[in-house]
């Protein structure tokens, strides 16, 4: 059997919390398959190369076979080159008293060269995931500076708040995971997403059971909806840093949606063009999606209530503030 060619996965942010985790776990082959080589372009900052250093001599020390070359840089001119794949960790994470949307100073400017860098030197048809906070915003700067990569290349994390949300479901129901299908959020990643169960399901056989029948109105509309906006926030006041091992897993998630296809729909960040639900275009808004060949789409056929519409026009408004926001501060 011949042996496939390597690909190139750029990681930034690679000496983090989110990292750390994520890292050896695509290393494991969990993500490519195990028969599939790849090069580990590490990118962080100089302060961060002791660190990374260190990472380094961690993933040797782990025998893992499908490494073909690791490089550490902190340009992203020279990180990002030929890459197929780029994960963007890289920024600042939040503290218990801020919101996601007072990151933007610190970090839009990063994502803006990070863009320019994706054009320049990636692959045409990389497969960029935005993770750092506020992602939808950040995922939007990227999109617009890497002028060379089509928009439909640049996908926010948002998966985490779905499996937060399937989380919560199986814990209501006494179920399994793998039982509960069809449940997503709309909009942003912050205290505004709208968790959607009216078009879900629990599997069990092949019995379909709507999960509107299954749990009251006023928890759909109230605990369930809140614990999925302060999550985040909840992890961090326990942990003390915000969550990575479930962030690592919920990058892991999207990336497998994309690459291999899905049979149901999944949240998203994508761009907002040509979407059928009045949401205005160049935002990077959660959406249902289906994926298959590679490529996501937006599913078409669903039939948001009153007040899901209402959800949705409040994270336009806020996610259109952001990018006022984040606009203003780039400036050009
Ligand atoms: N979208 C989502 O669902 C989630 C997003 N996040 C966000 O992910 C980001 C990373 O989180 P953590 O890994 O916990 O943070 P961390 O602080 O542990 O790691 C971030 C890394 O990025 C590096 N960095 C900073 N500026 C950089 C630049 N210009 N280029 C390359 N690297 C740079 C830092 O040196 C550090 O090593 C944060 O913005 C956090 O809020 C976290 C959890 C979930
Ligand atoms: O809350 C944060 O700052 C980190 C994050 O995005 C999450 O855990 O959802």
């Amino acid at each position: 059997m011949t042996q496939k060619k390597p690909i190139t996965v750029a990681i930034t942010g690679a000496a983090g919390n989110i990292a750390y985790s994520l890292i050896f776990r695509i290393c494991s082959g969990e993500l490519f398959g195990n028969d599939q080589p790849f090069n580990l372009s590490l990118i962080d900052i100089e302060p961060a190369l002791p660190a990374l250093e260190g990472l380094v001599m961690e993933l040797q020390d782990s025998n893992f076979r499908l490494i073909n070359k690791t490089i550490c840089t902190t340009d992203p001119f020279e990180g990002f080159r030929d890459a197929d794949y780029a994960i963007l960790l890289g920024s600042y994470p939040r503290n218990k008293n801020q919101t996601r949307k007072d990151l933007l100073g610190k970090n839009v400017s990063i994502f803006k060269i990070q863009g320019k860098a994706l054009s320049f030197v990636a692959k045409k048809t990389v497969k960029v995931v935005v993770v750092g906070n506020p992602v939808n915003t950040n995922a939007l700067v990227t999109a617009k500076y890497a002028e060379n990569i089509p928009k439909e290349n640049i996908v926010a994390l948002t998966r985490l708040d779905m499996n937060r949300s399937i989380s919560q479901l199986s814990r209501k129901l006494n179920k399994n995971v793998s039982n509960i299908k069809n449940v997503f959020t709309w909009g942003n990643h912050s205290a505004s997403q709208f968790v959607d169960l009216s078009n879900g399901y629990l599997l069990e056989g092949s019995k379909k059971t709507p999960l509107t029948e299954l749990v009251e109105k006023e928890w759909t509309y109230g605990e369930f909806q809140t614990t999925n906006q302060t999550r985040g926030k909840a992890v961090i006041l326990k942990r003390g840093r915000s969550s990575a091992g479930s962030a690592a897993n919920a990058v892991i998630d999207l990336l497998k949606s994309w690459i291999y296809g899905t049979e149901t729909y999944v949240s998203m960040g994508v761009i907002s063009d040509n979407n059928p639900y009045n949401v205005p275009e160049n935002l990077i808004f959660s959406f249902p999606c289906t994926c298959k060949n590679g490529s996501w789409k937006i599913s078409k056929d669903l039939k948001p209530n009153d007040f899901c519409k209402k959800m949705i026009k409040k994270n336009v408004d806020e996610l259109v503030s952001e990018r006022n926001i984040a606009f203003g501060l780039l400036q050009d």
